[in-house]
Parts: C-alpha cells; sequence; structure tokens
C-alpha cells in the first residue's frame, strides 16, 4: 500500500520530464531553447532569452573574464510547464565554454535532445556528447534544424545517423518542402500535415493549419511537386523501416527524429507534444544501496556541478543537485554521504536562465542550487533517513593538457591551495609526472576554456600568476589494472605515463592513431577511457 508522500511522489514524477540539448555551436541551441519556452508559456516573445544574455553581460561583472570574452560561462536550468507537465532543460553550456560541465549535466539528465543543423549533420562536439549519452544509454530524441535553408537530404540524414552512431532512426515527421519551400511537415503518427506560416522574425507561435493526408483542400493549399515529393518519400519510408520503438527508444538504441526551423518555428511544437509523450520520466538511480526508485519517501540526490562566483556581489559558489527520490523542503537537514555531516539546505534555488528565485519544494527529476560554502564537491550524495550514495560523476577523458608553472616561489602555498581547491571543484583535471622531481601540475581539460578559468581564478581569488605550457597530448586512457598491470606490460612506446589526481596511471597519446596502435600491441592491457571517481569510496591523494 503506497503511503501520502509516495504518492505526491507518483504524480510529481508522471509530470516531470528533464533533458539536455547536445549539439555542436551554431546549430541552433540557443534559438531552439528559446521557441520551446515560448510555446511552454514561459516567455511571451523570442529573443527574451537572448536579450537577458545580453542584459546580463551589460550589467554582470561576475567574471570579468565573461565580458572580455562576451560569452557565458553559466549553465542554467530552464523550467516551464507544456501541457500540465513541468520541463527541466538544463542547459549545457555551448561554444567556447565547452567544457567538463557539459559532460556532467549529461549526468543529471534523463533524456538528451540531439540538434543537428540539416545542412551539415553529425558535426563533432556532437559525436562526443552523444558518446556520453550513449555511455549512460539516456533516450536521445533528434530535431534537425534549419530546414528552411537548403540543406541534404533527410533520408541521407538518417542514414548518417544510424551508419555513424549505430542508432535506429524514427521519422516521427517529415518534413515538406526545403529552404524558401519549406511549408511543414507531416505527423506521420496523426497522418496529418501541418502547413505553417511565418510569422515576423519567428518571435510568435507560427501559425498551423493541419489537414489530414486524404483532405481535398490540399490541393489548394500545397504545391503539387510538394505532395507528390511527400507522397513519394512516405512510401520509401515505410517500405524501409520498422515502427517507434519505446523501448528501444527508452534505452537509447532507436531515436524519434523530427524535423523543422527553429527560428520560423515550424515544427517546434510537435516536437515539443511527442517528446513530453515518448521522453522518460524521472526514474531509477543505482546506488550503494541497490536501485532506488523516485517514489523513494526519503530525499536523495547529487551534486552534479558547481558553479563558483555567480553572484558578483557574494562571491558564493552554488553546487547544483539532482533530486533523485523523494521531496525537497527549503530548510530541510540532510546527510551528506562522503563527509557524514549533518547539512541544513536554507537557500535553496531555482535556476532560471541567469535568474536566482527560492524555491520551497522540488520533486525528483529537477535540479535545485545549494550555497556551497565549500562544503559538496561533484558527486557527492545527500540523503535523509538510510545511508545511501549514488554512484559518482566520472571524469571523461581530456583533449588538451598543459603544464602549470608558478614563478614566484613566495606564491607557492597559495598556488597548491588554489590548484587543489579548483581541482576538487571539478574546474579541471589534474594529474602529475611520475618523475617526482618534476612538481608542477599537469592540467588536464576538454575545453580550452578551463584553463583560462583556473588561471584567471588562481590570480584573482589566490593571487597567484601562472604560465601555461601546452603539452602535446590529445588522448588520455586510464589503465584498468592500476600500476600492477602498466608494470606488467613493460616498456611502451609513443605514450608518457602520468598520474592522476588519485595516483592512478594514465597514458598520454599524441593523438588516437598511436592510442590504438598501443591496444594493437598489448590487448593484455586493458584502457579505459573514463575514469569513474569522484565518490567517497575513493580517497584523494
Ligand atoms: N535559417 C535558420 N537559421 C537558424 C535556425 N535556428 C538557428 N538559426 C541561426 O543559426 C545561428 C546560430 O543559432 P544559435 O541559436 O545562436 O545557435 P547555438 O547552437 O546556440 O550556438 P552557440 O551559442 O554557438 O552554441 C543564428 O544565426 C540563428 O539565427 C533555423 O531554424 N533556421
Amino acid at each position: 500500500m503506497s503511503t501520502e508522500i509516495e504518492n505526491e511522489l507518483l504524480e510529481a514524477v508522471e509530470l516531470r520530464r528533464n533533458f539536455a540539448i547536445i549539439s555542436h555551436p551554431d546549430a541552433g541551441k540557443t534559438t531552439l531553447t528559446e521557441k520551446l519556452l515560448l510555446y511552454g508559456g514561459a516567455i511571451h516573445e523570442a529573443g527574451a532569452v537572448k536579450a537577458r544574455r545580453a542584459q546580463r553581460k551589460a550589467t554582470s561583472d561576475w567574471m570579468a573574464m565573461e565580458q572580455q570574452r562576451g560569452i557565458s560561462i553559466t549553465s542554467t536550468v530552464l523550467q516551464f510547464i507544456y501541457r500540465n507537465c513541468q520541463i527541466n532543460l538544463l542547459d549545457t553550456p555551448g561554444h567556447q565554454d565547452f567544457s567538463e560541465d557539459t559532460y556532467r549535466t549529461l549526468a543529471a539528465a534523463d533524456n538528451a535532445v540531439m540538434l543537428i543543423d540539416a545542412a551539415k549533420g553529425l558535426e563533432p562536439q556532437t559525436r562526443k556528447l552523444f558518446e556520453v549519452c550513449k555511455l549512460r544509454g539516456i533516450p536521445i530524441f533528434t530535431f534537425v534544424n534549419k530546414l528552411d535553408r537548403p540543406g541534404r537530404e533527410p533520408l541521407e540524414l538518417l542514414d548518417e545517423i544510424e551508419q555513424e552512431l549505430g542508432l535506429q532512426t524514427y521519422a516521427v515527421n517529415w518534413p515538406i518542402g526545403m529552404g524558401d519551400r519549406f511549408k511543414g511537415v507531416f505527423d506521420r503518427h496523426q497522418q496529418q500535415i501541418h502547413l505553417f506560416e511565418r510569422s515576423s522574425h519567428g518571435s510568435k507561435e507560427a501559425r498551423d493549419t493541419t489537414i489530414d493526408l486524404g483532405d481535398s483542400r490540399i490541393e489548394e493549399l500545397l504545391e503539387q511537386s510538394l505532395f507528390h515529393q511527400l507522397k513519394n518519400d512516405l512510401e520509401l519510408l515505410e517500405g524501409a523501416g520498422g515502427d517507434l520503438d519505446l523501448e528501444l527508444v527508452h534505452q537509447g538504441k532507436m531515436t524519434p527524429v523530427f524535423f523543422g526551423s527553429a527560428m520560423t518555428n515550424f515544427g517546434v511544437e510537435l516536437f515539443l507534444k511527442y517528446f513530453l509523450d515518448y521522453a522518460l520520466k524521472p526514474g531509477t538511480h543505482s546506488s550503494s544501496v541497490g536501485e532506488v526508485p523516485p517514489s523513494y519517501p526519503e530525499f536523495s540526490g547529487f551534486v552534479f556541478k558547481l558553479q563558483a562566483n555567480m553572484d558578483p556581489k557574494h562571491r558564493d559558489r552554488v553546487a547544483f543537485v539532482r533530486v533523485c527520490t523523494g521531496k525537497f523542503e527549503k530548510d530541510m537537514t540532510v546527510n551528506h554521504a562522503r563527509t557524514g555531516k549533518v547539512v541544513r539546505l536554507s537557500r535553496p534555488q531555482k535556476l532560471f536562465a541567469q535568474e536566482r528565485e527560492s524555491i520551497d519544494v522540488a520533486y525528483p527529476g529537477d535540479v535545485i542550487g545549494l550555497n556551497n560554502p565549500g562544503v559538496f564537491a561533484i558527486g557527492d550524495t545527500i540523503y535523509t533517513g538510510q545511508k545511501l550514495e549514488y554512484e559518482g560523476i566520472p571524469y571523461f577523458s581530456p583533449e588538451l593538457f598543459a603544464t602549470l608553472r608558478n614563478p614566484n616561489p613566495s606564491k607557492f602555498k597559495q598556488f597548491q591551495k588554489g590548484v587543489s581547491e579548483l581541482r576538487e571543484e571539478g574546474a579541471v583535471q589534474i594529474m602529475y609526472a611520475t618523475d617526482e622531481a618534476k612538481r608542477d601540475p599537469i592540467l588536464a581539460a576538454v575545453g580550452q576554456l578551463q584553463f583560462e578559468v583556473v588561471q584567471f581564478r588562481l590570480q584573482n581569488e589566490y593571487g597567484v600568476e601562472t604560465i601555461l605550457d601546452l603539452l602535446p597530448y590529445s588522448v588520455a586512457r586510464w589503465v584498468e589494472g592500476g600500476w600492477e598491470a602498466l608494470n606488467q606490460v613493460g616498456r611502451l612506446f609513443n605514450t608518457t605515463t602520468v598520474k592522476d589526481s588519485m595516483g592512478r596511471p594514465v597514458l598520454l597519446f599524441r593523438n588516437e592513431w598511436n592510442c590504438q596502435q598501443l591496444e594493437g600491441d598489448h590487448p593484455e592491457l586493458k584502457l579505459s577511457a573514463i575514469a569513474p571517481v569522484f565518490s567517497s569510496q575513493n580517497t584523494v591523494l
């Protein structure tokens, strides 16, 4: 028999969906986000998110660097209600801001939306982020964007996704025309044609005329040649493929594909509607006490991201917590699994765009921001009731490496402290040479921005000016059997061995090719692109 709280939780989960967008810069993530908010009623006119970003740039000085470069380093959580359902969009930083934060945000997402530019198809950053999603087996919804411009053939794009990502595809809607002749989409589920009208700059919802496939008005409303083309395409599609299999979608093996144009709003609402129907609701999580369902009445969640200095007035840190089970209530006290301490969560924050607003309750699938005066680290679990601990968030293979030097011996202590705190915070990974005489830390990152943040903060917060020497590596692999396994294989070529902050061996390579060669030469050596850490089971050096 379920208790009252369980029922409340089940109801909340039923009405919640959470996702992150994965895309390559310029595919239209900001535009799509904005249009989703428009259809979700969270904004009334598109342009607001961008405007707010621009305004923030003008008014905020939280990090001079952000201003200097005109970029947004903070990623946020956007919430909106659509058809009674609360949708949480975990915004991943785009473009130059690409960093480990982007990967970690995916650890808190139940679904991913893969946004693709119709003219470009799959691009490198999308592929990388896809790999992270694949690792977690989360459902991936594909939105092929910019159909209002000349692009590649829709069938060719589906083929690319299937071949390159190994994902089965199912086109939920199908574009009618492309470029200037992009008129709308065909909804294969309802067997209806949606013809859209452009609004000025797409700032309002697009007018949508919906007609059945057999409706005689088609001839007046749609050019003959486009209608023929649609019928041919649909025949091909029917002939080529199976049905939508939600089980496969939920296992991350099949992707429902949508075509549209975020700029003109074509296909955006249909996408949202089907996303709601098909997406995974907040589900169970693996923990030290087994799989815990969201309806487990005790509160628990994990920290997936730390953000420093979001508010210039407070120079504080915020820990972003994904709620996994139970109900979060303001002022509640929780246990901190790693340290065993009891923490009162007194100023929880909901994060909408760049504004922060205090929240009273949150449910599984939500993200809350907690003030973090040095209490939380990435991967930490907080809970009430019986002790439990979530699996932690892995380190992902960095691609950029550099030695960080402190040229001023009188700043030795500050330098050590700064590097160690920034590492704990997850700003960058730190590795060391195996040669004890070489004590300069090696910074390892997935995005260039991480280096800049570290140097900037060391100077601003710790008063240490540093020198960065880039290293010629681009691939890192952890040795699964540790030092013992590594010592057994003897001398290795075209690789450099370093140790990570836990003292474990990591091999650095100049390129993939060298890495593959070593794997070919030493099949007995098991290498991994991911180091499962950030959990209290691991001791830090
Ligand atoms: N023609 C067309 N242009 C689009 C569409 N969606 C976005 N764009 C344009 O593509 C460019 C990039 O769009 P953004 O939404 O800023 O892309 P983004 O992925 O957020 O880019 P980053 O911030 O660099 O990651 C802008 O000039 C948009 O106006 C679309 O559906 N059609």
